[in-house]
């Protein structure tokens, strides 16, 4: 099937059916031999048509798996819901760079948001286009802008006027003229975790709404190596409800129409934000399930949709949507191996070969995520355990007080909903190595990143 006719195919599709759970796992709807991504066969849990058993078995643990049909599935139901509108969706990097997973946006047609050189060089070395790139962040440095703009970035969106400024200076030293954004920041609750709400004025992100249109007039009269492009807002990540968004998006879509009124500008970014559903991860293959759970999530990608495009297709501007996790969130787990058992007298602990390094979310957000073993246990038995990491660190769990299916030593064990700000925020620390990563397309699993040796960890280190 060409691409582009399954393309169509999700476009149809997508736009039917995107009310039945739109932020899990939608494989089920994808034409052609993968019918879920995540999901037991006789007792098995796969991704795609590949084992996970067999996996972790082959590659070891700690191990990433992607679905790359997930991630087709959610950008082109994303695309689907706002084909009403002028839109490029510009997915957020910073949620899952890997190389192989930009390749598959760059080849659906996607642009990137980029927080930094590093991210752009990703973007270029996978296939994409720096043209559909937009480059966020309240700190660039001036390597960055001039990395940026040689490449040909489409905005730079700047968060501050002291950065507006230094960009024209940059700017103007290497002969070019810089097309900027700038993000406003509108004060608005985005009722999400406080550490990734990023639209209210205590937050380090944009200018204040009431100071946009003076910095817009600044901009015009006195940094003559700008190009006044768009206007960009981002209010925070993993929103569970549309009401933030279409409270942002009322409250700045006037102050748009004047900036475009007064300054021509080509587009307006909405940002990221569309909130996953955690909790419904796993397909369990019964479509009565998923529609009696459907309202656990009420944020799905036509209830988005139809609650922001009317606010926005009377702007008659190209509209831009910043997605990360909600690209990558369901397309991901983590598989990890039991090592020992541990009973104590106030909790039972499995621990487990994946740590706080590899998988940082539920420490530093509190961050849950659906655990369940690789093989299923021949018994519905559950016990109340800790998954806990072999760092050494109390705040070490993957999660706390959680009945899980019987599993021993040995056997494995599959988070969830690990393909966003999983691997991008792993780490080194107490010398771990990097896990590995996997790209399953239907029967094919590919080493897609290998998993760092005790060399590359200790790579540039030199004895004074
Ligand atoms: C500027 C910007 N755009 C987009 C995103 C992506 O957010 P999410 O992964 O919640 O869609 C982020 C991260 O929150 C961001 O900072
Ligand atoms: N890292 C966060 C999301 C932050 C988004 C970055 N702006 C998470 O794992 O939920």
């Amino acid at each position: 099937m060409s691409q582009d006719y399954q393309r169509q195919k999700f476009h149809e599709e997508g736009l039917r059916r995107c009310g039945s759970g739109c932020t899990g796992d939608f494989s089920a709807y994808l034409p052609g031999p993968h019918m879920h991504s995540f999901r037991y066969t006789q007792g098995e849990l796969f991704a795609e048509n590949v084992s996970l058993q067999s996996l972790a078995e082959k590659h070891g643990t700690p191990l990433y798996v992607y679905s790359k049909a997930t991630v087709t599935d959610h950008f082109t139901r994303l695309d689907a819901a706002l084909s009403p509108l002028d839109h490029l969706i510009c997915y957020a990097v910073k949620a899952n760079s890997n190389l192989s997973i930009l390749s598959t946006i760059a080849k659906l047609g996607g642009g990137f948001d980029i927080v930094s050189a590093g991210e752009l060089y990703r973007v270029i070395k996978a296939g994409g286009d720096p043209r559909k790139c937009t480059f966020a962040g309240v700190g660039k440095t001036r390597d960055e802008i001039v990395y940026a703009l040689e490449q040909g970035v489409y905005c730079i969106n700047a968060e501050s006027e002291a950065e507006l400024r230094y960009i024209n200076q940059v700017a103007g030293e290497i002969g070019k003229k810089a097309p900027v954004a700038v993000r406003v920041n509108p004060n608005v609750d985005a009722k999400t975790h406080a550490k990734i709400t990023t639209g209210k004025s205590e937050n380090k992100f944009g200018i204040e709404f009431e100071n946009i249109l003076e910095v817009y007039g600044r901009v015009a009269a006195e940094m003559p190596n700008l190009e006044i492009r768009g206007l960009q807002m981002h209010i925070g990540s993993q929103l569970t409800s549309v009401d933030p968004f279409v409270e942002a998006v009322k409250k700045v879509t006037p102050l748009v129409r004047e900036v475009k009124e007064k300054h021509g500008i080509q587009f307006f970014s909405i940002g990221g934000g569309i909130g996953i559903n955690y909790k419904q991860s796993l397909d369990s293959g019964d479509e009565a399930w998923w529609e009696e759970n459907s309202e656990v999530h009420p944020l799905t990608v036509q209830a988005y949709a139809e609650a922001v495009v009317p606010h926005l297709a009377p702007l008659g501007l190209r509209i831009l949507c910043e997605p990360g996790r909600f690209m990558v969130g369901n397309a991901g787990v983590l598989l990890t191996k039991v090592l020992y058992e541990k009973r104590g007298a106030a909790k039972t602990f499995k621990i487990v070969d994946a740590g706080m390094n590899d998988l940082i979310r539920p420490t530093l957000y509190e961050g849950w995520h659906l655990i369940t073993p690789v093989k299923q246990p021949n018994t519905d038995e559950v016990e109340k355990v800790d998954v806990v990491g072999p760092i050494c660190e109390t705040g070490d769990f993957l999660a706390q007080n959680r009945e899980i299916p019987l599993v021993k030593e040995g056997d494995y064990l599959a988070v969830l909903s690990a393909g966003a700000y999983g691997f991008t925020m792993a780490s080194n620390y107490n010398t771990r190595p990097m896990p590995a990563e996997i790209l399953v397309d239907g029967d094919k699993a590919t080493v897609v990143r290998e998993r760092q040796t005790l060399d590359d960890v200790l790579k540039g280190e030199h004895i004074a």
